[in-house]
């Protein structure tokens, strides 16, 4: 049994992780943090936890954390965590950060779309990039992992095959995305407000969406060459989900059983990714609150394009369910220990 804390348990990402941490056979969690709620209970917050939790909420003082627990998840807002974090505590506990602050090896792209001073840029090398299906043998040897973003896991999820196989042109590739609002977060925001959301889409972000970034370094690495693709983020009137179509070029000619050879190539043996029946599109009610990412695909012959689509829960392998599988990965459990949830539909 190991000890974790969580610094930024009142919001929703870091809510969630508690909601999957409470079913783990093999962690207690030992601290709530947050900023407003400190000395509140944390059911007082999420009423939803009442006789399920009785501690009280703490603060984000890691290094007073790093004493007491063996694994700290961050899921808090962008640069605090490297903000936080320094030898001494990695030298005692590992880390698995939900925000950006290490997603990114070149720090100044990171500056540049983040728009903040990087703290602590001497830990951006050692940091692994925590997409378990990809670097599953480097999360299980790191201190800091940085989990993926949630568009981020399903944009590249979805096409990392045919990148890896040099089957789609990297320069036409388009990623259209769309999001739950629980994507933003629990803070008060007036485009997140009822009347803004509700029986209305947006595109926002266009062109200079910050998991751009993070989605052309991945699929770069695939590829073996610089990648520069189109992201265009929407925001949608539900809860949760996130549904990615993707449209790119083929390099050659492919057929249905082709294409299919190559996702079974790479996902066939994953429990958490699941290639559906031909014509069969993803949808975000089919992963809600699992760790699960439905992936397909179509080739449009009359335009030698292929369109790829994938769709996961935001909150679970979007954020707090691939923390968990790091987790799992780098104190040698189960892989799967927590993370067995039956899709809800309706
Ligand atoms: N929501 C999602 O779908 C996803 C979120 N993420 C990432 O996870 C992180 C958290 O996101 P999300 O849960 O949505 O955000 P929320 O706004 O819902 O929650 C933010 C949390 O951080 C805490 N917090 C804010 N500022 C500070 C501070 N200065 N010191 C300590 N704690 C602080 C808040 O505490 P309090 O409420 O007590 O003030 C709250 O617990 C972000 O980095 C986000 O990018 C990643 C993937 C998906
Ligand atoms: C719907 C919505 O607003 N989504 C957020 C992204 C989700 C998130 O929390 O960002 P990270 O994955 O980078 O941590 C946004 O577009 O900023």
């Amino acid at each position: 049994m190991i000890k974790a804390g969580i610094i930024g348990a009142t919001g929703y990402a870091g809510g969630e992780l508690v909601r999957l941490l409470l079913n783990h056979k093999e962690v207690e969690i030992k601290w709530y943090g947050s900023r407003s709620y400190i000395d509140k209970k944390y059911y007082e917050v999420y009423q939803n936890m009442f006789k399920l939790v009785d501690d009280k909420c703490m603060d984000d003082n890691m290094e007073a954390l790093a004493d007491e627990v063996d694994v700290i998840f961050t899921a808090t807002p962008q640069g605090l965590c490297a903000s936080l974090v320094n030898e001494e505590i990695l030298s005692k506990v590992k880390i698995v950060d939900l925000s950006a602050d290490f997603r990114l090896k070149d720090v100044k792209v990171y500056e540049e779309w983040y728009k903040i001073q990087h703290k602590s840029p001497s830990f951006i090398e050692e940091a692994v990039y925590g997409l378990c299906e990809l670097n599953r043998e480097d999360v299980k040897k790191a201190r800091l992992v940085a989990n993926p973003g949630c568009y981020t896991t399903c944009s590249i999820l979805t096409c990392y095959p045919l990148v890896k196989e040099g089957l789609i042109r990297p320069e036409t590739l388009i990623i259209d995305a769309k999001s739950g609002t629980s994507g933003a977060g629990r803070g008060a925001k007036i485009d997140n407000l009822y009347c803004e959301v509700n029986e209305n889409i947006k595109a926002y972000g266009v062109a200079t969406h910050r998991h751009t970034p993070e989605i052309e370094e991945q699929l770069g690495y695939a590829a073996g060459r610089a990648f520069c693709l189109n992201f265009t983020p929407h925001l949608v009137p539900m809860n949760r989900g996130i549904l990615v179509t993707a449209y790119a070029s083929l390099t050659k000619d492919a057929d249905y059983d082709t294409i299919r050879a190559v996702y079974e190539k790479y996902y066939g043996s994953e429990y958490f990714i699941r290639i559906l029946d031909q014509d069969v599109c993803p949808q975000t009610k089919w992963v809600e609150s699992s760790n699960f990412v439905d992936v397909n695909f179509k080739i449009d012959k009359r335009t030698n394009r292929v369109i790829m689509m994938g769709a996961i829960d935001n909150l679970v392998k979007g954020a707090a369910g691939q923390a968990v599988q790091n987790m799992n990965l780098m104190f040698g459990f189960e892989e799967t220990e927590g993370l067995k949830l039956v899709p809800m539909f309706p």
